[in-house]
């Protein structure tokens, strides 16, 4: 059995001038002990997605559809078994978390608040587990006693990374983890990111706008647009012959990890991404697509298979894979 499942979600937050649908009608697996890489524009609802699976969406966002982890669904469960979920079978570490330390909190106390908030150890084993979660993350156990300021952007987010490991979850949710950070840093807990993964049997889901950055990390990619899931398969295949335009574009604006130069002039990208209040007509791709067919402005693709175990949401996969 999939550790997690999602079945036609769907998020749409509610604001003053109307509905905005962030996220419509994802449905993806992750196996235990996988990861996945979620990538897309800035907008393009991987934030949501990852912030609906921990239940952490604010008030005006509507969940529609089944999140399930290890069978039991996310978006039904009462509140005291989510607060449990939450960090002891699922952890998210955030973009940029690193500043969400508390600056008048020494770093062993705050990886220690998880264990000892969900009861999981007392204080004496709780300092121990600390000086081996630092050394897991690369840094030295006295690190304990230091405060945020007296560490580096990449320790801190090594201490992010701490924290979410601290309750031993199954799942980890890593949203742009190495975005704020600079390159040799961002390499540095990259490795990191799958040393853990790697030796600790965890599951990640790690969303980005960089597909070489994922295709690293991840076995399996998903990549979104709009909202919705525009093609998905093996991570290697999908950045080296994706079947989708927008994730071959996206392929080419990012073409080695975390290449300064590309974040800078994202090539093969025209245009912007569409508001989701007034997404066009047909495949939302079609006004920035460099081969969209007049229908491609009146008909939306579902996902198609594309492959083994691959499916894209294009016309072009639809006529090539149907014919064959
Ligand atoms: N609280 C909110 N209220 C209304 N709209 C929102 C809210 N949060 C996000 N959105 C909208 O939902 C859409 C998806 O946003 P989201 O942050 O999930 O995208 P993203 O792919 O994670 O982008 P980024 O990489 O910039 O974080 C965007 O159009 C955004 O403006």
């Amino acid at each position: 059995m999939s550790l997690l499942e999602l079945d036609d979600v769907s998020v749409t937050y509610r604001i003053a001038s109307g509905e905005v649908p962030a996220v419509r009608g994802v449905s993806l697996k992750l196996d235990s002990g996988a990861a996945l890489g979620v990538a897309g524009e800035s907008g393009s609802g991987k934030s949501t997605l990852a912030m609906a699976l921990m239940r952490l969406l604010p008030r005006d966002a509507r969940v529609e559809g089944r999140i399930l982890l290890d069978g039991e669904d996310v978006l039904t469960m009462k509140w005291g078994r989510m607060r449990a979920v939450r960090w002891a079978e699922a952890s998210i570490v955030f973009q940029g978390a690193q500043h969400g330390l508390n600056p008048v909190r020494r770093i062993g106390d705050q990886i220690a608040e998880p264990l000892l908030v969900h009861g999981l150890a007392k204080p004496d084993a709780a300092r121990k587990r600390v000086a081996e979660l630092l050394e897991q993350v690369g840094l030295p156990s006295w690190r304990a006693r230091s405060y945020p300021h007296e560490l580096s952007g990449g320790q801190r987010q090594r201490v992010m990374i701490a924290m979410a490991l601290a309750c031993s979850p199954r799942l980890i949710i890593a949203d742009e983890p190495t975005t704020a950070l600079d390159v040799m840093v961002q390499a540095q807990v990259l490795t990191l990111i799958k040393e853990l993964v790697a030796e600790h049997d965890i599951s990640l889901i790690m969303i980005s706008h960089d597909l070489s950055v994922l295709a690293d990390v991840c076995g399996r990619l998903a990549v979104m647009y709009a909202g919705r899931v525009v093609e998905y398969g093996p991570s290697a295949e999908v950045f080296h012959d994706a079947k989708h335009p927008y994730s071959r574009a996206l392929a080419a604006a990012f073409p080695t990890v975390g290449d300064p130069a590309s974040r800078l002039a994202p090539k093969g990208l025209g245009g912007d991404p569409p508001d989701p209040m007034q997404l066009p007509g047909g495949c939302s791709f079609h006004p920035r697509c460099p081969v969209a067919l007049d229908e491609c402005a009146t008909l939306d693709v579902e996902l198609w298979p594309a492959g083994e175990r691959r499916t894209a949401a294009c016309v072009h996969v639809r006529e090539k894979e149907g014919a064959s």
